[in-house]
Protein backbone atom coordinates (compact mmCIF):
# COMPACT_ATOMS: atom_id res chain seq x y z
CA UNK A 1 0.00 0.00 0.00
CA UNK A 2 1.44 3.36 -0.79
CA UNK A 3 2.22 6.11 1.69
CA UNK A 4 2.94 9.15 0.94
CA UNK A 5 4.36 11.09 4.40
CA UNK A 6 4.92 14.40 4.57
CA UNK A 7 7.59 16.84 6.44
CA UNK A 8 7.64 16.40 9.90
CA UNK A 9 6.90 20.07 10.96
CA UNK A 10 3.99 20.25 8.09
CA UNK A 11 0.73 22.73 9.21
CA UNK A 12 -2.29 20.64 9.10
CA UNK A 13 -5.30 22.87 9.02
CA UNK A 14 -9.06 24.01 8.88
CA UNK A 15 -10.14 27.60 7.73
CA UNK A 16 -13.35 29.27 7.22
CA UNK A 17 -13.82 32.78 7.45
CA UNK A 18 -15.86 35.68 10.10
CA UNK A 19 -18.91 36.72 7.37
CA UNK A 20 -19.71 33.02 6.68
CA UNK A 21 -19.89 31.02 9.83
CA UNK A 22 -20.32 33.56 12.58
CA UNK A 23 -23.70 35.34 12.47
CA UNK A 24 -24.46 37.64 14.82
CA UNK A 25 -24.39 40.49 12.20
CA UNK A 26 -25.43 43.36 14.23
CA UNK A 27 -24.91 41.92 18.23
CA UNK A 28 -22.51 43.42 20.40
CA UNK A 29 -22.32 46.90 18.63
CA UNK A 30 -20.76 45.42 15.17
CA UNK A 31 -21.05 48.00 12.63
CA UNK A 32 -22.83 47.18 8.93
CA UNK A 33 -20.19 45.96 6.42
CA UNK A 34 -20.80 45.23 2.83
CA UNK A 35 -22.41 41.93 2.93
CA UNK A 36 -24.70 42.74 5.66
CA UNK A 37 -26.11 45.45 2.69
CA UNK A 38 -25.59 43.53 -0.13
CA UNK A 39 -27.38 40.50 1.21
CA UNK A 40 -30.24 42.41 2.53
CA UNK A 41 -31.08 44.18 -1.35
CA UNK A 42 -33.18 41.02 -2.79
CA UNK A 43 -31.82 38.83 -5.77
CA UNK A 44 -28.40 39.27 -4.96
CA UNK A 45 -27.92 36.20 -3.05
CA UNK A 46 -29.50 32.43 -4.07
CA UNK A 47 -33.29 32.55 -2.45
CA UNK A 48 -31.81 35.90 -0.12
CA UNK A 49 -30.19 33.78 1.88
CA UNK A 50 -27.79 36.42 4.41
CA UNK A 51 -25.22 35.78 7.32
CA UNK A 52 -27.40 37.17 9.85
CA UNK A 53 -27.51 34.06 11.74
CA UNK A 54 -24.82 31.61 9.46
CA UNK A 55 -23.61 28.97 11.92
CA UNK A 56 -23.75 31.23 14.83
CA UNK A 57 -20.21 30.63 15.79
CA UNK A 58 -20.08 34.27 17.48
CA UNK A 59 -21.98 31.77 20.19
CA UNK A 60 -21.28 28.42 19.22
CA UNK A 61 -17.19 29.46 18.85
CA UNK A 62 -16.56 26.88 22.15
CA UNK A 63 -18.44 23.96 21.10
CA UNK A 64 -16.79 24.51 17.39
CA UNK A 65 -13.02 24.68 19.04
CA UNK A 66 -14.12 20.98 20.96
CA UNK A 67 -14.66 19.55 17.69
CA UNK A 68 -11.35 20.53 16.12
CA UNK A 69 -9.87 19.27 19.66
CA UNK A 70 -11.52 15.78 19.03
CA UNK A 71 -10.45 15.34 15.56
CA UNK A 72 -6.97 16.57 16.76
CA UNK A 73 -6.85 19.80 14.33
CA UNK A 74 -3.95 21.87 15.35
CA UNK A 75 -4.30 24.60 12.97
CA UNK A 76 -7.19 27.14 12.24
CA UNK A 77 -7.58 30.04 9.72
CA UNK A 78 -10.25 32.35 10.71
CA UNK A 79 -10.63 35.74 9.55
CA UNK A 80 -11.36 38.66 12.12
CA UNK A 81 -14.63 40.69 11.22
CA UNK A 82 -13.28 44.58 10.64
CA UNK A 83 -16.74 46.33 11.39
CA UNK A 84 -16.34 44.19 14.63
CA UNK A 85 -13.82 46.12 16.24
CA UNK A 86 -14.03 49.31 13.95
CA UNK A 87 -17.67 49.91 13.45
CA UNK A 88 -16.70 52.95 11.31
CA UNK A 89 -13.86 51.19 10.18
CA UNK A 90 -11.57 53.59 11.90
CA UNK A 91 -11.70 55.39 15.16
CA UNK A 92 -13.78 54.75 17.43
CA UNK A 93 -12.48 50.86 18.79
CA UNK A 94 -15.87 48.70 19.83
CA UNK A 95 -14.63 46.76 22.86
CA UNK A 96 -17.45 44.05 22.81
CA UNK A 97 -16.10 42.95 19.50
CA UNK A 98 -12.12 43.02 20.38
CA UNK A 99 -13.27 40.67 23.53
CA UNK A 100 -15.06 38.25 21.40
CA UNK A 101 -11.92 37.64 19.38
CA UNK A 102 -9.54 37.75 22.96
CA UNK A 103 -11.69 34.99 24.06
CA UNK A 104 -12.16 33.18 20.65
CA UNK A 105 -8.22 33.07 20.17
CA UNK A 106 -7.47 32.35 24.12
CA UNK A 107 -9.79 29.61 23.44
CA UNK A 108 -7.87 28.22 20.48
CA UNK A 109 -4.53 28.62 22.05
CA UNK A 110 -5.66 27.02 25.49
CA UNK A 111 -6.35 23.82 23.54
CA UNK A 112 -3.34 24.14 21.88
CA UNK A 113 -4.41 24.98 18.67
CA UNK A 114 -2.90 27.78 16.51
CA UNK A 115 -4.40 30.18 14.79
CA UNK A 116 -3.53 31.93 11.36
CA UNK A 117 -5.38 35.11 11.08
CA UNK A 118 -6.78 36.85 7.87
CA UNK A 119 -7.01 40.63 8.31
CA UNK A 120 -9.45 40.95 5.56
CA UNK A 121 -12.06 38.34 4.09
CA UNK A 122 -14.38 40.43 2.03
CA UNK A 123 -16.27 42.20 4.84
CA UNK A 124 -15.25 45.89 4.44
CA UNK A 125 -17.67 48.29 6.86
CA UNK A 126 -19.78 50.10 4.90
CA UNK A 127 -19.11 53.35 6.00
CA UNK A 128 -15.78 53.17 4.36
CA UNK A 129 -17.36 51.82 1.08
CA UNK A 130 -20.04 54.88 1.76
CA UNK A 131 -16.85 57.03 0.96
CA UNK A 132 -16.09 54.94 -2.21
CA UNK A 133 -14.79 51.56 -0.57
CA UNK A 134 -11.40 50.19 -2.06
CA UNK A 135 -11.69 52.44 -4.83
CA UNK A 136 -10.76 55.21 -2.69
CA UNK A 137 -6.45 55.17 -1.68
CA UNK A 138 -7.65 56.93 2.02
CA UNK A 139 -9.28 53.14 2.70
CA UNK A 140 -5.99 51.59 2.82
CA UNK A 141 -4.96 54.23 5.80
CA UNK A 142 -7.69 52.87 7.94
CA UNK A 143 -6.76 49.49 6.93
CA UNK A 144 -3.43 50.04 8.31
CA UNK A 145 -4.89 51.53 11.51
CA UNK A 146 -7.47 48.07 11.90
CA UNK A 147 -4.17 46.03 11.34
CA UNK A 148 -2.00 47.94 13.79
CA UNK A 149 -4.59 47.65 16.25
CA UNK A 150 -4.70 44.09 15.49
CA UNK A 151 -0.92 43.26 16.07
CA UNK A 152 -0.94 45.13 19.25
CA UNK A 153 -3.69 43.00 20.67
CA UNK A 154 -2.53 39.56 19.16
CA UNK A 155 0.65 39.99 17.53
CA UNK A 156 2.36 38.12 20.40
CA UNK A 157 0.05 35.06 19.95
CA UNK A 158 -1.05 34.76 16.45
CA UNK A 159 1.85 32.89 14.84
CA UNK A 160 0.83 33.61 11.14
CA UNK A 161 -1.22 36.47 9.80
CA UNK A 162 -2.92 36.62 6.74
CA UNK A 163 -3.14 40.90 5.47
CA UNK A 164 -5.91 39.72 1.93
CA UNK A 165 -8.18 36.79 1.11
CA UNK A 166 -8.21 36.69 -2.92
CA UNK A 167 -7.70 40.49 -3.85
CA UNK A 168 -8.71 38.98 -7.27
CA UNK A 169 -12.02 38.06 -6.25
CA UNK A 170 -12.97 41.08 -4.36
CA UNK A 171 -11.63 43.27 -7.29
CA UNK A 172 -13.74 41.42 -9.88
CA UNK A 173 -16.59 39.49 -8.46
CA UNK A 174 -17.41 42.69 -6.56
CA UNK A 175 -16.09 45.24 -8.73
CA UNK A 176 -16.31 43.81 -12.03
CA UNK A 177 -18.93 41.34 -12.50
CA UNK A 178 -21.12 42.87 -9.72
CA UNK A 179 -21.66 39.45 -8.53
CA UNK A 180 -20.43 40.01 -5.06
CA UNK A 181 -20.63 43.43 -2.42
CA UNK A 182 -20.55 45.61 -3.25
CA UNK A 183 -22.08 44.67 -6.59
CA UNK A 184 -20.17 47.15 -9.08
CA UNK A 185 -20.12 46.53 -12.42
CA UNK A 186 -16.73 48.40 -13.68
CA UNK A 187 -13.05 47.02 -14.78
CA UNK A 188 -11.78 50.20 -14.23
CA UNK A 189 -12.87 50.57 -10.71
CA UNK A 190 -12.06 47.05 -10.10
CA UNK A 191 -8.63 47.31 -11.17
CA UNK A 192 -7.59 50.34 -9.02
CA UNK A 193 -9.42 48.76 -5.98
CA UNK A 194 -7.16 45.21 -7.19
CA UNK A 195 -4.04 48.03 -6.93
CA UNK A 196 -5.48 49.47 -3.47
CA UNK A 197 -5.76 46.55 -1.92
CA UNK A 198 -1.94 44.91 -2.72
CA UNK A 199 -0.72 48.79 -1.48
CA UNK A 200 -2.41 48.31 1.67
CA UNK A 201 -1.21 44.71 1.82
CA UNK A 202 2.50 45.88 1.48
CA UNK A 203 2.05 48.98 3.75
CA UNK A 204 0.58 46.03 6.55
CA UNK A 205 3.83 44.09 5.79
CA UNK A 206 6.20 46.84 6.83
CA UNK A 207 3.96 48.07 9.54
CA UNK A 208 4.20 44.24 11.13
CA UNK A 209 7.89 44.14 10.55
CA UNK A 210 8.26 47.34 12.20
CA UNK A 211 6.96 46.17 15.64
CA UNK A 212 9.20 43.42 15.47
CA UNK A 213 6.59 41.00 16.01
CA UNK A 214 7.98 36.88 16.03
CA UNK A 215 5.26 35.63 13.92
CA UNK A 216 4.95 35.06 9.96
CA UNK A 217 2.61 37.32 7.06
CA UNK A 218 1.61 36.63 4.12
CA UNK A 219 -1.37 37.44 1.37
CA UNK A 220 -3.62 34.68 0.27
CA UNK A 221 -4.60 34.15 -3.83
CA UNK A 222 -6.71 32.81 -5.53
CA UNK A 223 -4.73 30.87 -8.34
CA UNK A 224 -5.66 28.17 -11.09
CA UNK A 225 -3.47 26.48 -13.30
CA UNK A 226 -4.70 27.78 -17.39
CA UNK A 227 -5.02 25.74 -20.41
CA UNK A 228 -6.10 26.41 -23.91
CA UNK A 229 -8.84 24.63 -24.97
CA UNK A 230 -6.74 23.55 -28.43
CA UNK A 231 -3.78 24.24 -29.46
CA UNK A 232 -4.61 27.34 -32.14
CA UNK A 233 -2.54 29.96 -31.74
CA UNK A 234 -5.60 32.02 -30.21
CA UNK A 235 -6.92 29.96 -27.78
CA UNK A 236 -2.87 29.98 -26.27
CA UNK A 237 -2.75 33.46 -26.23
CA UNK A 238 -6.68 33.52 -24.41
CA UNK A 239 -5.01 31.10 -21.66
CA UNK A 240 -1.95 33.14 -21.57
CA UNK A 241 -4.34 36.25 -21.04
CA UNK A 242 -6.26 34.50 -18.60
CA UNK A 243 -3.23 33.74 -16.59
CA UNK A 244 -2.20 36.96 -16.26
CA UNK A 245 -5.81 38.37 -15.49
CA UNK A 246 -6.17 35.74 -12.77
CA UNK A 247 -2.56 35.06 -11.96
CA UNK A 248 0.03 36.63 -13.07
CA UNK A 249 -1.19 40.22 -12.40
CA UNK A 250 -0.92 39.52 -8.41
CA UNK A 251 2.08 37.16 -7.98
CA UNK A 252 4.29 39.41 -9.85
CA UNK A 253 3.06 42.48 -8.20
CA UNK A 254 3.54 40.72 -5.08
CA UNK A 255 6.67 38.45 -5.71
CA UNK A 256 8.30 41.01 -8.46
CA UNK A 257 7.26 43.82 -7.67
CA UNK A 258 6.17 44.76 -11.15
CA UNK A 259 2.78 44.23 -13.46
CA UNK A 260 3.57 42.05 -15.83
CA UNK A 261 3.96 44.20 -19.19
CA UNK A 262 1.59 42.21 -21.46
CA UNK A 263 -1.25 42.60 -19.29
CA UNK A 264 -0.21 46.39 -18.90
CA UNK A 265 -0.31 47.24 -22.54
CA UNK A 266 -3.82 45.12 -23.02
CA UNK A 267 -5.73 47.06 -19.92
CA UNK A 268 -3.78 50.49 -21.45
CA UNK A 269 -5.04 49.59 -24.79
CA UNK A 270 -8.66 49.33 -22.99
CA UNK A 271 -8.48 52.22 -20.91
CA UNK A 272 -9.06 50.44 -17.16
CA UNK A 273 -5.17 50.43 -16.24
CA UNK A 274 -5.30 51.91 -12.61
CA UNK A 275 -3.19 54.99 -11.37
CA UNK A 276 0.04 53.70 -10.01
CA UNK A 277 3.76 54.65 -8.87
CA UNK A 278 6.95 52.90 -8.55
CA UNK A 279 6.83 53.82 -5.30
CA UNK A 280 3.33 52.01 -4.37
CA UNK A 281 5.01 49.07 -6.32
CA UNK A 282 7.99 49.09 -4.22
CA UNK A 283 5.51 48.92 -1.22
CA UNK A 284 3.68 46.04 -2.27
CA UNK A 285 6.39 43.98 -3.09
CA UNK A 286 7.86 44.06 0.87
CA UNK A 287 8.93 40.94 1.45
CA UNK A 288 6.46 37.88 3.18
CA UNK A 289 7.32 35.13 4.83
CA UNK A 290 4.81 32.93 2.66
CA UNK A 291 2.29 32.89 -0.04
CA UNK A 292 -0.84 31.76 0.41
CA UNK A 293 -2.72 29.60 -2.29
CA UNK A 294 -6.31 28.83 -2.89
CA UNK A 295 -6.46 26.37 -4.97
CA UNK A 296 -10.03 25.00 -6.32
CA UNK A 297 -10.03 23.79 -9.98
CA UNK A 298 -8.26 24.79 -12.96
CA UNK A 299 -9.23 27.09 -16.07
CA UNK A 300 -9.79 26.22 -19.57
CA UNK A 301 -10.02 29.11 -22.07
CA UNK A 302 -10.77 29.29 -25.82
CA UNK A 303 -10.51 32.58 -27.56
CA UNK A 304 -13.88 35.22 -28.12
CA UNK A 305 -13.75 37.83 -30.20
CA UNK A 306 -16.64 38.99 -28.02
CA UNK A 307 -15.68 38.60 -24.63
CA UNK A 308 -14.58 42.12 -22.60
CA UNK A 309 -12.01 43.16 -21.91
CA UNK A 310 -9.56 39.59 -22.44
CA UNK A 311 -11.52 38.30 -25.35
CA UNK A 312 -10.84 35.01 -23.56
CA UNK A 313 -13.60 32.65 -22.47
CA UNK A 314 -13.55 30.13 -19.65
CA UNK A 315 -15.00 26.56 -21.16
CA UNK A 316 -17.26 24.14 -19.60
CA UNK A 317 -15.71 20.89 -19.86
CA UNK A 318 -17.71 17.72 -19.70
CA UNK A 319 -15.87 16.40 -16.71
CA UNK A 320 -16.52 15.47 -13.31
CA UNK A 321 -17.06 18.48 -11.05
CA UNK A 322 -17.80 19.92 -7.66
CA UNK A 323 -21.09 21.40 -6.48
CA UNK A 324 -19.91 24.37 -7.74
CA UNK A 325 -19.65 23.37 -11.15
CA UNK A 326 -15.97 23.72 -10.70
CA UNK A 327 -14.05 20.43 -12.44
CA UNK A 328 -12.22 18.35 -10.31
CA UNK A 329 -8.46 18.96 -11.59
CA UNK A 330 -5.91 17.74 -8.73
CA UNK A 331 -3.11 17.73 -10.91
CA UNK A 332 -3.63 21.47 -11.51
CA UNK A 333 -2.66 21.99 -7.75
CA UNK A 334 0.55 20.28 -8.79
CA UNK A 335 1.22 22.41 -12.28
CA UNK A 336 0.42 25.49 -9.86
CA UNK A 337 2.57 24.67 -7.25
CA UNK A 338 5.68 24.13 -9.44
CA UNK A 339 5.14 27.14 -11.69
CA UNK A 340 5.30 29.31 -8.84
CA UNK A 341 8.45 27.51 -6.87
CA UNK A 342 10.03 27.92 -10.63
CA UNK A 343 9.09 31.40 -11.25
CA UNK A 344 8.98 33.27 -7.97
CA UNK A 345 12.34 32.49 -6.39
CA UNK A 346 11.14 29.62 -4.47
CA UNK A 347 8.73 31.21 -1.87
CA UNK A 348 7.41 29.56 0.90
CA UNK A 349 4.20 28.24 0.38
CA UNK A 350 0.53 27.42 2.33
CA UNK A 351 -2.06 26.48 0.54
CA UNK A 352 -4.79 28.60 2.58
CA UNK A 353 -7.52 27.04 1.16
CA UNK A 354 -8.45 23.62 -0.89
CA UNK A 355 -11.66 21.98 -0.84
CA UNK A 356 -14.72 21.20 -2.29
CA UNK A 357 -19.05 21.90 -2.04
CA UNK A 358 -21.22 18.35 -2.46
CA UNK A 359 -24.86 17.89 -1.66
CA UNK A 360 -24.19 16.23 1.77
CA UNK A 361 -26.93 14.27 3.12
CA UNK A 362 -27.28 12.96 6.66
CA UNK A 363 -28.34 9.39 6.26
CA UNK A 364 -30.74 7.45 7.96
CA UNK A 365 -27.67 6.62 10.93
CA UNK A 366 -27.07 10.35 11.23
CA UNK A 367 -24.01 10.39 9.20
CA UNK A 368 -22.66 11.95 6.56
CA UNK A 369 -20.69 9.52 3.97
CA UNK A 370 -19.17 11.94 2.00
CA UNK A 371 -16.22 9.74 0.16
CA UNK A 372 -16.71 11.94 -2.66
CA UNK A 373 -15.25 14.71 -0.60
CA UNK A 374 -12.56 12.38 0.69
CA UNK A 375 -11.83 11.63 -3.08
CA UNK A 376 -11.05 15.19 -3.88
CA UNK A 377 -8.47 15.77 -0.76
CA UNK A 378 -7.18 12.67 -0.86
CA UNK A 379 -6.51 13.32 -5.07
CA UNK A 380 -5.19 17.21 -4.41
CA UNK A 381 -2.60 16.02 -0.90
CA UNK A 382 -1.27 13.19 -3.21
CA UNK A 383 -0.62 16.65 -5.95
CA UNK A 384 0.65 18.46 -3.21
CA UNK A 385 2.94 15.35 -1.87
CA UNK A 386 4.05 15.47 -5.41
CA UNK A 387 5.07 19.03 -5.40
CA UNK A 388 7.19 18.60 -2.23
CA UNK A 389 8.77 15.74 -3.06
CA UNK A 390 10.11 17.89 -6.24
CA UNK A 391 11.50 20.27 -3.76
CA UNK A 392 8.60 22.87 -4.10
CA UNK A 393 8.66 24.74 -0.23
CA UNK A 394 5.07 24.03 1.01
CA UNK A 395 4.84 24.40 4.46
CA UNK A 396 1.29 23.29 5.16
CA UNK A 397 -2.75 22.94 4.17
CA UNK A 398 -5.70 24.55 5.14
CA UNK A 399 -8.83 22.59 4.48
CA UNK A 400 -11.62 24.98 3.13
CA UNK A 401 -13.62 24.67 4.89
CA UNK A 402 -13.72 23.39 8.96
CA UNK A 403 -17.96 23.88 8.69
CA UNK A 404 -20.59 24.19 5.93
CA UNK A 405 -21.25 27.65 5.85
CA UNK A 406 -22.34 30.79 3.94
CA UNK A 407 -20.85 30.57 0.46
CA UNK A 408 -21.39 34.05 -0.66
CA UNK A 409 -23.65 34.51 -3.41
CA UNK A 410 -24.82 30.76 -3.23
CA UNK A 411 -25.84 31.12 0.48
CA UNK A 412 -25.73 28.32 1.98
CA UNK A 413 -26.64 25.70 -0.92
CA UNK A 414 -23.22 25.11 -0.97
CA UNK A 415 -21.45 22.78 1.37
CA UNK A 416 -17.93 22.93 1.96
CA UNK A 417 -17.61 21.83 5.44
CA UNK A 418 -15.96 18.37 6.77
CA UNK A 419 -18.98 19.02 10.05
CA UNK A 420 -22.39 19.64 8.40
CA UNK A 421 -24.18 22.42 9.80
CA UNK A 422 -27.90 21.95 10.16
CA UNK A 423 -29.14 25.66 9.72
CA UNK A 424 -32.06 25.06 11.49
CA UNK A 425 -31.23 23.57 14.87
CA UNK A 426 -27.66 24.55 14.39
CA UNK A 427 -26.69 20.94 15.01
CA UNK A 428 -23.16 20.02 13.76
CA UNK A 429 -22.71 16.41 12.16
CA UNK A 430 -19.19 15.33 11.87
CA UNK A 431 -18.86 14.18 8.61
CA UNK A 432 -16.79 10.93 7.59
CA UNK A 433 -14.45 13.03 5.90
CA UNK A 434 -13.42 14.86 9.20
CA UNK A 435 -12.40 11.48 10.59
CA UNK A 436 -10.07 10.66 7.77
CA UNK A 437 -8.75 14.13 7.88
CA UNK A 438 -8.02 13.55 11.51
CA UNK A 439 -6.03 10.20 10.55
CA UNK A 440 -4.15 11.87 7.96
CA UNK A 441 -3.20 14.78 10.63
CA UNK A 442 -2.13 12.33 13.13
CA UNK A 443 0.09 10.56 10.30
CA UNK A 444 1.14 12.83 8.64
CA UNK A 445 0.61 11.12 5.71
CA UNK A 446 -1.75 9.55 3.25
CA UNK A 447 -2.89 6.24 2.86
CA UNK A 448 -4.21 4.52 -0.15
O1 LIG B 1 -15.67 29.22 -2.80
C1 LIG B 1 -15.11 28.57 -1.70
C2 LIG B 1 -14.22 29.55 -0.95
N1 LIG B 1 -13.26 30.15 -1.87
N2 LIG B 1 -12.36 31.06 -1.28
C3 LIG B 1 -12.96 32.08 -0.42
C4 LIG B 1 -14.00 31.49 0.54
O2 LIG B 1 -14.61 32.53 1.27
C5 LIG B 1 -15.00 30.67 -0.25
O3 LIG B 1 -16.01 30.15 0.60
Amino acid sequence: MQKYTFPKDFIWGVATAAYQIEGAHNVDGKGENIWDRFTSIPGNIYKNHNGNVACNHYNLYEKDIEIMEELGIKNYRLSISWARIFPKGYGEINQKGLDYYKRLINTLISKGIKPAVTLYHWDLPQHLQDMGGWANRKVIDYFVEYAELMFKEFGDVVPIWITHNEPWVVSILGHAWGVHAPGIKDYKTALQVAHNILLSHGKVVKLYRSMNLKGKIGITLNLSSTHPLTDDEKDVRAAEVYDGFLNRWFLDAVLKGTYPEDMVKLYREQNILPEYTDEDMSIISEKIDFLGINYYTRSVLKYDENAYPLKASLVDLENPKTDMGWEIYPQGLYELLTNIHHNYGGVDILITENGAAFNDIVNYKGKVVDDYRIDYLYRHLREAHRAISEGVNLRGYYLWSFLDNFEWAEGYAKRFGIVFVDYKTQQRIVKESAYWYSNVIKNNSLCE
